[in-house]
């Protein structure tokens, strides 16, 4: 129902039903890109609201999607047949601007996007074409390229564009969760226990790798540096 605009338009003393008319999402297809640990929440809840989830992600295991009921699709399938489609795969080298003009004319006309996964996935030029030649009807931003975004951003202030500053991880229970997570890892790996979540680190125990640990953090922080 365009919340964020109606909100907006009432405060601003105005009574606009008609101009925000929504869209059912009851039987629309929901491509999710990325089927890991966001990816696979929101499947389930598009499942609730009673959507067609389908989902691509090349190395998600096919069981995994089977057993919430999302079909794993390639990537062409998921942007061609999806009313919205939901971003949740990581930034990388060949994620960085994955959407961009080619793989915007393959989607359907009138097609909704959501990217809360990182800014960089989506060439945002090429974003604002879409919106402005109707390929896009309306998108939902959570992550910008360059954050916060310039202040004349054309997209921010796109009148079919909804945004938020980085909000996707941003409530108290998940923050308190972030929070345990890392003084948990922390602890274990002053332990010298498998670091399970460290980006830096071979999964290498200071058991099979007998070094004083702080020789080892030392090495995996600078084996690190070396490769970025
Ligand atoms: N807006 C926000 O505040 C937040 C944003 N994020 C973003 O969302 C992303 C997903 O988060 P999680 O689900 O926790 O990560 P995750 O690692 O559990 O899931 C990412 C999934 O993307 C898949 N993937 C990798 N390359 C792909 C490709 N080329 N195409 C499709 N799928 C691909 C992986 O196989 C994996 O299943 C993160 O990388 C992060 O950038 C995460 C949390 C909060
Ligand atoms: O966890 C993520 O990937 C996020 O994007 C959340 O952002 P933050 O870590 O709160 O700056």
């Amino acid at each position: 129902r365009n919340v964020a605009q109606a909100d907006a338009s009432l405060k601003a003393g105005k009574w606009q039903r008609s101009k925000y008319v929504g869209v059912s999402l009851v039987g629309k297809t929901i491509a999710i890109m990325g089927f890991g640990k966001v990816g696979s929440e929101v499947a389930r809840r598009a499942k609730g609201l009673g959507m067609d989830v389908i989902a691509h992600d090349p190395y998600a295991p096919v069981d995994r999607a089977r057993a919430i009921g999302v079909d794993l699709v390639s990537f062409d399938d998921a942007i061609s047949t999806a009313d919205f489609i939901s971003l949740h795969m990581p930034l990388t080298p060949s994620t960085t601007k994955i959407f961009n003009d080619e793989t915007f004319a393959k989607m359907t006309k009138g097609v909704r996007l959501i990217n809360v996964a990182r800014g960089g996935v989506v060439d945002e030029e090429a974003l604002l074409r879409a919106l402005d030649n109707g390929t896009v009807a309306q998108a939902a931003l959570d992550v910008f390229f360059e954050e916060p975004p310039p202040k004349d951003s054309k997209l921010v202030h796109h009148e079919n564009v909804t945004v938020t500053p980085h909000l996707g991880a941003s409530t108290t229970e998940a923050q308190e969760g972030v929070a345990l997570e890392i003084a948990e890892a922390v602890i274990g790996a002053l332990k010298g226990e498998l670091a399970a979540t460290a980006v830096n680190a071979p999964m290498v125990s200071a058991e099979v790798l007998p070094l004083p640990r702080t020789i080892l953090l030392y090495l995996q922080h600078n084996a690190h540096s070396a490769s970025v």
